[in-house]
């Protein structure tokens, strides 16, 4: 048969397709696309590829033009406590220790229930949707609570089992605490946008008993461990007072160091320490606004990055943030790291969508599934409209997202290749269920300000 005997090629009906003016696919060789086109079917990116052969090759169901916009991957925030946006703004100008004993702790302990982090926490994911963020690492009590909001609201969710060692409305002790957590990682097991981790809150607050029955429980189990590490001078004294060895020594000589190991914060790092980080595979999430509104110090981002350790962001909670922006975040990020090591070339543009990407998506063990725009991969992608006077023009896309973009710059957000944010509007959360939770709780916990 000649070439010019063949049957035109029959184009493939796909659901969606997104026409892009950019796509920063975020891979190893920092490739930027021009008119390029995402294809996606059944939750999945089915093909990448330049527009005009786009439009020959499939018939969309559904087709998206966004010729003012660059697509991304959805952000990933790879530290926060969702449910404590209804304390935002609740103890401001605070050190962590204070802000903790003499606030929140207070606070959590009069207010928290059930019902308390479903509602926040369809709140928080309203805020990150919105921002782009897709997919969040969290930390808090009730996360069967987290995943039931998350699963309203279609966004894709890391549970912390939390544990502490004191009691609190949702667990009597250590135990009880690793206890419910597996029942909140049991009944989301199937769940395709829920996954978890074992997340014991901090050296200062787990035993040395409990940390071993947190290795071997995640050993058993194949789960990470999420933990906050040196955030701050104080909890490195009182870790040498009470245990004779900085927090970090501690954790690595009862075994926990390893390839699953997100410690959030990591401000106050000794070179041997970073090396250690580096030579386990731990992951640090940097939480550079909490840490400086916290007075905490700025974490050693640079020396990190050099040593091969992988640094991915988080905003930590709406209360000591207090916002939960990946956009303000990640800029932040890149300035800090360049102005503490006085040199304009550390941490350029593609390195900082690194972090809050494909990044995040290794610390939580999803990147076979998340954290780039590749073939095979989920279809959790952000649009974000470069077109707006206010940050024209562009000649770099990339640095746009980094420098340039605010979270107000989003324009749509997918989670799994469904549409759950479009230009103001959810396709699951209404604004009047977020105005009443908040008139529900608000009141509450106004007498909890300081
Ligand atoms: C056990 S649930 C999580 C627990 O962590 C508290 N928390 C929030 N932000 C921080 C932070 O920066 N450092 C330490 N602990 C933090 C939160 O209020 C919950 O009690
Ligand atoms: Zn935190």
């Amino acid at each position: 048969m000649t070439k010019s005997d063949q049957l035109p090629m029959q184009a493939t009906q796909v659901e969606l397709v997104i026409e892009a003016r950019w796509v920063v696919p975020v891979d190893a060789n920092n490739t930027l696309h021009e008119f390029y086109s995402v294809v996606i079917d059944q939750q999945l990116i089915v093909d990448v590829l330049p527009t005009e052969q786009a439009r020959v090759k499939y018939t969309a169901a559904e087709l998206l033009v966004a010729d003012e916009h660059v697509l991304m991957p959805g952000l990933i925030n790879a530290h926060t406590h969702a449910a404590m946006t209804l304390m935002r703004g609740i103890a401001d100008d605070q050190p962590l220790m204070d802000w903790l004993n003499s606030h929140i702790w207070p606070a959590e302990r009069a207010i928290v229930t059930e019902r308390y982090v479903e509602d926040a926490s369809l709140l928080a994911c309203a805020e990150m949707l919105s921002g782009g963020t897709t997919c969040f690492n969290d930390m808090y009590f009730y996360p069967q609570a987290t995943a039931l909001a998350a699963n309203k609201a279609g966004m894709r969710a890391h549970l912390g089992l939390t544990v502490l060692e004191f009691p609190t409305n949702y667990a009597a002790d250590a135990d009880d605490y690793l206890q419910k957590g597996f029942e909140a990682h049991d009944s989301w097991r199937g769940n395709a946008l829920i996954s978890s981790a074992l997340a014991p809150h901090a050296p200062y607050t787990i035993s040395n008993q409990t940390f071993e029955k947190v290795l071997i429980y995640a050993e058993q189990l194949g789960l990470g461990i999420h933990t906050h590490l040196h955030e701050t001078r104080d909890e490195i004294v009182q870790g040498e007072t009470a245990h004779g060895v900085r927090p970090i020594q501690r954790i690595a000589a009862l075994g926990l160091l390893g390839p699953g190991f997100i410690a959030a914060h990591g401000v106050h790092l000794l070179p041997h320490e970073i090396d250690m980080l580096a030579e386990y595979g731990c992951h640090i999430a940097h939480c550079p606004a909490s840490n400086l509104k916290l007075g905490s110090g700025i974490a050693p981002v640079q020396a990190l990055l050099k040593n091969n350790v992988n640094v991915c962001i988080g905003t930590d909670g709406a209360a000591s943030n207090n916002r939960l922006d990946m956009f303000s975040e990640m800029r932040l990020a890149a300035l800090l790291c360049k102005g503490v090591s006085e040199d304009a070339a550390v941490l350029p543009a593609h390195q900082a969508l690194k972090m809050v990407t494909i990044n995040a998506a290794k610390a939580i063990g999803l990147d076979h599934k998340i954290g780039s725009i590749e073939v095979g991969k989920q279809a959790d992608l952000v649009a974000v409209k470069l077109s707006d006077f206010a940050i024209s023009p562009c000649y770099d896309p990339v640095s746009h997202l980094v420098y340039s973009c605010g979270r107000e710059h989003v324009t749509h957000t997918w989670v799994a290749g469904e549409l759950r944010y479009s230009n103001g509007t959810y396709a699951n959360i209404e604004p009047v269920e977020l105005k009443e939770i908040i008139q529900i709780w608000q009141p509450k916990l106004r007498q909890y300000k300081h």
